[in-house]
């Protein structure tokens, strides 16, 4: 046989060969992505000083009849270790003058008046001493708010993701992003597996894919079907007009009376009549302030004397509220967590006492988002305390750990209705999903 033959051969294997090499090469190539690409990409994705910018105004809507809200019995939470029992300390009071917690005879529905504290002193609603910025500025205003809670928590985890197949070390990096930004050992785990699914099944090979994965993973962990708008609103009931009644519970310096204020502020630039509760009694000053807020946005205020029956401020508050016919009753407690059962008989007695004559519509539970762990142990005690219906989560301006809110939700099974951005008169926003996770990831 020729040699002829054979040199064609070999010549035509070797060609393809080559051929095959230069194409896996290639396609091997498009499959890895750096970590250069995904710096190049996030240029260009990142919104020019983008933060925390709710699409809509805070949410609002009547009391009475609540619509069906999925139960969430304790036992099933996660990560219920570590729970304060009975007569722990749950945080340092801020100022020393306390007073214990005594039993005090409830007040008689007919009889109001014959509670064992100081009668309340109405005060006249005075006219607002400030304009309040319409809800479309303050929400413009706030943008940038969670610069401290974005850097650490979007950049690392956008780092990690883009930088293509991920290893098992790579992983565990990425899971201590999110245990660092305080989301918690279970939540944690299941965002990590959610990634893992959505990254292998729709063959992410881009960091821009993977910015998106990521983004509809941590929103869909914040998703719920439970309604986010504050029931502030009034109704009727047998045909006569009955203020929504929120009640605003917290442990001491979370931002409660800072909040009621801010959500007086709210209801009023939108047209409403506030009555609002000072309630916390333990400190002369609580009153003070709330009295101050209510100067500022003009609405009324009731409060007794310091050390007076926090649960007959609270009825007379309603009662106040209720003869007046304005819109909503917001009544600021006292969060003083001495010890569980303390709790129980103030903050219990309160909500009965107040639906002595009007059912309690929302019950907002005021967390601030600095405390990490420890408030939300707080937040266990109270919703085992006071069926609570809504959380407030203040200070996120000044966190890095943003991931809470994912942690708080879960775990209490109640929806985070509004966030704190600031000590501002306007800094409270609603809180979306969407775009929190848009702020979160942004630099
Ligand atoms: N940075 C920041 N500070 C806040 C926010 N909300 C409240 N604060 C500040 O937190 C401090 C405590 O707020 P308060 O409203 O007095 O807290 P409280 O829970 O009513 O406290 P007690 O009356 O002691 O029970 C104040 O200095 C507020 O200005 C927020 O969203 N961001």
């Amino acid at each position: 046989m020729s040699s002829t033959p054979w040199f064609w051969i070999v010549v035509v294997a070797v060609v393809v060969l080559v051929a095959v090499l230069v194409a896996g090469l290639l396609i091997a190539r498009r499959r890895r992505i750096s970590l250069d690409e995904s710096k190049a990409a996030d240029v260009v994705e990142k919104p020019k000083g983008g933060g925390y910018t709710a699409t809509g105004g805070i949410a609002l809507a009547p009391g009475g009849e609540k619509t069906e809200e999925p139960a969430h019995p304790v036992e099933e939470r996660p990560e219920t270790d570590g729970q304060p029992a009975v007569g722990d300390d749950a945080s340092v009071p801020r100022d020393s003058a306390q007073r214990t917690v005594r039993d005090v005879e409830l007040p008689e529905p007919a009889e109001p008046a014959e509670t064992s504290a100081p009668e309340p002193e109405p005060e006249p609603a005075p006219v607002p001493a400030e304009e309040i910025a319409p809800a479309t500025g303050r929400l413009e205003r706030l943008r940038g708010r969670l610069g401290k809670s974005r850097s650490v928590f979007g950049q690392s985890l956008l780092g990690l993701l883009g930088a293509g197949d991920l290893d098992e070390d790579s992983w565990q990096d990425v899971e201590d992003t999110l245990l660092m930004a305080d989301l918690g050992a279970a939540t944690t785990t299941e965002i990590v597996e959610r990634l893992r699914e959505e990254l292998k099944r729709r063959a992410v090979r881009t960091s821009e894919e993977a910015r998106t994965v990521l983004q509809e993973v941590l929103t869909s962990a914040l998703s719920t079907d439970a309604v986010r708008a504050v029931r502030a609103l009034p109704h009727t009931v047998d045909g006569k007009k009955q203020p929504a009644v929120v009640l605003v519970a917290g442990v001491n310096g979370t931002g409660k009376t800072t909040t009621t204020g801010k959500l007086a502020r709210v209801l009023v630039a939108q047209g409403s009549t506030v009555v609002l509760g000072a309630a916390d009694t333990f400190r002369a000053a609580a009153a003070d302030q709330l009295q101050t807020w209510a100067e500022r946005v003009g609405a009324e205020v009731v409060r007794g004397k310091e050390g007076a029956d926090p649960a007959a401020v609270a009825f007379d508050a309603v009662k106040r509220g209720t003869e007046a016919g304005v819109d909503a009753v917001l009544v600021d407690t006292a969060g003083r967590l001495h010890t569980k059962t303390g709790l129980m008989d103030e903050l219990g007695k309160v909500k009965r006492v107040v639906e002595k004559q009007a059912k309690v519509d929302e019950v907002l539970l005021v967390l601030d988002a600095t405390t990490g762990q420890n408030g939300l142990m707080q937040a266990r005690v109270f919703s085992e305390v006071i069926d609570v219906t809504g959380i407030v989560l203040t200070k996120l301006d000044g966190t890095a750990k943003g991931g809470i809110v994912f942690q708080v939700q879960r775990e209490l099974g109640v929806p985070v209705k509004l966030v704190g951005l600031g000590e501002g008169p306007d800094d409270l926003a609603p809180f979306e999903p969407g775009a929190f996770v848009e702020a979160l990831l942004s630099s």
